[in-house]
C-alpha cells in the first residue's frame, strides 16, 4: 500500500480508533504493550512495516559489528517504519541518532522497537517519530546483533509482517493487519462519526447515558 493511499485511509486516525475497528473484526490482540511509547507526545506513526530482528551478540568484540544492521538498513524504503525486534532486550541502545540521519534522508517514516534507544536528548528535540521501551548509553556492538530483516517478527504477544500498518500515538501502538487495512478504514470512519455525534451530545446533556443511549458508542 503506498503512502498517500495510507494517508488518506488513515489520516487523523488514532491508535485507539483503530484497534475498536479491529475489535469489531475480532482481532483483539494487535496493540503492542503499553510500555512501548513515543519518545516525544509530536511523535506518531503511520506507515507499513519493515521488520527487522536482534538477537544477543555471540561475541563481545566482533572484529565486524553491526553488519546485519547496515544489511538491513540498506533494503529500508521511503515511508517505511522500521521495526527493530529485539525481544524486549534491555542490553543496549538499539537506535541513535545517526541511523536516525540516515532514515530521515531516505524519508523512512519513523522507527519502533520492544528495546531501547539512546542519544534521545536529540532525538526527542527532532521529528523522525520513534517509539521504545526507554533509553539506556550502551551500543549494541558486541551486545545485539540484527539477524534477519524482511520476515515477520512478534513484540511481545504481536506479530508484525512486513506491509502491516502501524498507528502509533501517546496511547501507543495499534498493528493493522495489510489484508484488513481497507475494513478498518471504513469502520474508524464509522466510529469516528459516531463518536464525534457522542460528544456533541455529552458536552450538551453532560449524561454518559443518554449519549450511549443514542449512539450505541463509548
Ligand atoms: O550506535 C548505534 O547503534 C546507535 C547510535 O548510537 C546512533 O545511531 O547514533
Ligand atoms: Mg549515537
Amino acid at each position: 500500500m503506498t503512502q498517500p493511499s495510507l494517508r488518506r485511509m488513515f489520516s487523523g486516525v488514532s491508535s485507539a480508533l483503530a484497534a475498536d475497528a479491529l475489535d469489531h473484526l475480532d482481532l483483539r490482540n494487535q496493540c503492542l504493550d503499553p510500555d512501548v511509547m513515543p519518545l516525544a507526545p509530536s511523535h506518531t506513526l503511520l506507515g507499513p512495516a519493515f521488520c527487522l530482528r536482534a538477537e544477543p551478540a555471540r561475541d563481545t568484540r566482533p572484529a565486524m559489528p553491526y553488519q546485519g544492521l547496515l544489511r538491513a538498513m540498506e533494503h529500508v524504503r521511503g515511508d517505511e517504519i522500521v521495526v527493530f525486534a529485539t525481544g524486549r532486550s534491555d542490553a543496549a541502545g538499539v537506535w541513535g541518532e545517526l541511523i536516525t540521519a540516515a532514515c530521515q534522508a531516505r524519508r523512512v517514516a519513523g522507527a519502533l522497537t520492544d528495546g531501547l534507544i539512546r542519544d534521545a536528548a536529540q532525538l526527542a528535540r527532532g521529528p523522525f517519530p520513534i517509539f521504545s521501551r526507554g533509553t539506556v548509553p550502551y551500543d549494541s556492538k558486541g551486545r545485539l546483533d540484527v539477524v534477519a530483516h524482511g520476515d515477520p517478527v512478534t513484540l511481545g504477544s504481536v506479530t508484525i509482517r512486513p506491509g502491516d500498518v502501524l498507528i502509533g500515538d501517546l496511547d501507543g501502538v495499534t498493528v493493522v493487519p495489510a489484508e484488513v487495512a481497507g475494513r478498518v478504514a471504513e469502520l474508524v470512519a464509522g466510529k469516528r462519526a459516531a463518536e464525534d455525534a457522542f460528544r456533541a451530545a455529552a458536552a450538551e446533556s453532560g449524561s454518559l447515558t443518554d449519549a450511549f443511549q443514542r449512539y450505541g458508542v463509548l
